[in-house]
């Protein structure tokens, strides 16, 4: 109970099932106390009854729609009241993949709602208190698809795009802190959200899918070597590197003031 008082309480949104679910078995295993957040409470109810007595940690669930105005306003109070909150998993996220014609503004909407608003307003309620006490880890779970568009993926490339910059945001605001901003773009995952997506696991080519388990771990590795950014599958450190490289060599580039010159060219 000592260390779980040191290490203080995770937050874990989306820990119903499958990468939250086991972000929430590997924390309760390094000793955190846990909150997690999601809308089914049966599942919510069966895990915290699991880690509280295998790794006799305390489990708090709030059961919340977070796509809802009201539910996530109930998060976020509950967050701002909790000074033991030392670590945020925003993981909850949902997806539909379909061309734009073909998808609901519901479903659309949806997306915006969870995977960026709710993701950016639970960042706003912990950071203040991370940042007074100079700690705090914040963990935002983007995706391959926030650097890489598919002719389905429009709404939901866009929610993770802006997971991917608003993190590398705060990486830049908080550098020199104490504080850990770790941004994971896992790619293609065994877990639920590709049948709540509409594209069924069997559909996909086998060999490019992880596990749920590996995307974890390799999370909680990158989170443990310091890396700022985190891409679970990607074997060859040189690529990432190179992106990198080229993502601020045109940024460097563009700081010219003046039309290119293939734009002079009559
Ligand atoms: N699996 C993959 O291939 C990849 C996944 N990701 C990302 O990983 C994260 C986790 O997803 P993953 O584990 O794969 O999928 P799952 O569908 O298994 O988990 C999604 C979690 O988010 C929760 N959630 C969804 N909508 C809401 C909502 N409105 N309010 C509250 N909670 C919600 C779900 O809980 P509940 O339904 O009970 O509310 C569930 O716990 C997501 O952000 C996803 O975009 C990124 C790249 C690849
Ligand atoms: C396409 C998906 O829905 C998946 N979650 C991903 O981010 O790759």
């Amino acid at each position: 109970m000592e260390e779980n008082k040191q290490l203080g309480t995770a937050v874990v949104t989306g820990a119903s099932s499958g990468l939250g679910e086991i972000f929430a078995e590997r924390l309760a295993k390094r000793g955190y106390n846990l909150k997690l957040v999601a809308r089914r409470k049966d599942r919510l109810d069966k895990l915290a009854a699991k880690l509280q007595s295998k790794y006799s940690i305390q489990v708090t669930n709030l059961v919340a729609d977070l796509g809802s105005e009201t539910d996530l306003e109930n998060v976020v109070n509950n967050l701002k009241a909790d000074k033991s909150i030392t670590m945020l998993i925003n993981n909850a996220g949902t997806s539909t993949l379909a061309p734009i014609t073909a998808t609901s503004v519901a479903k659309q909407k949806e997306m915006v709602d969870v995977n960026i608003t709710a993701l950016m307003l639970l960042s706003n309620t912990v950071l203040p208190h991370f940042i007074e006490k100079n700690e705090g880890v914040l963990i935002n779970i983007a995706s391959v698809l926030g650097f890489y568009s598919l002719p389905v993926s429009s709404i939901y490339s866009g929610t993770k795009g802006f997971v991917v910059q608003y993190t590398r945001g705060l990486q830049e605001e908080l550098k020199g802190t104490n504080i850990r901003v770790q941004l994971v773009n896992p790619a293609t995952t065994a877990t639920e959200i590709w049948e709540v997506g509409g594209v069924p696991l069997s559909a996909l080519d086998q060999s490019t899918i992880m596990t749920a388990e590996d995307c974890v771990d390799a999370t909680l590795s990158g989170l443990d070597k310091g890396e700022l950014t985190t891409h679970p599958s990607v074997n060859d450190q040189k690529i990432i590197d190179a992106y990198e490289d080229a993502r601020n060599q045109l940024f460097g580039a563009s700081q010219s003031g003046r039309p290119a010159e293939r734009y002079l060219q009559n």
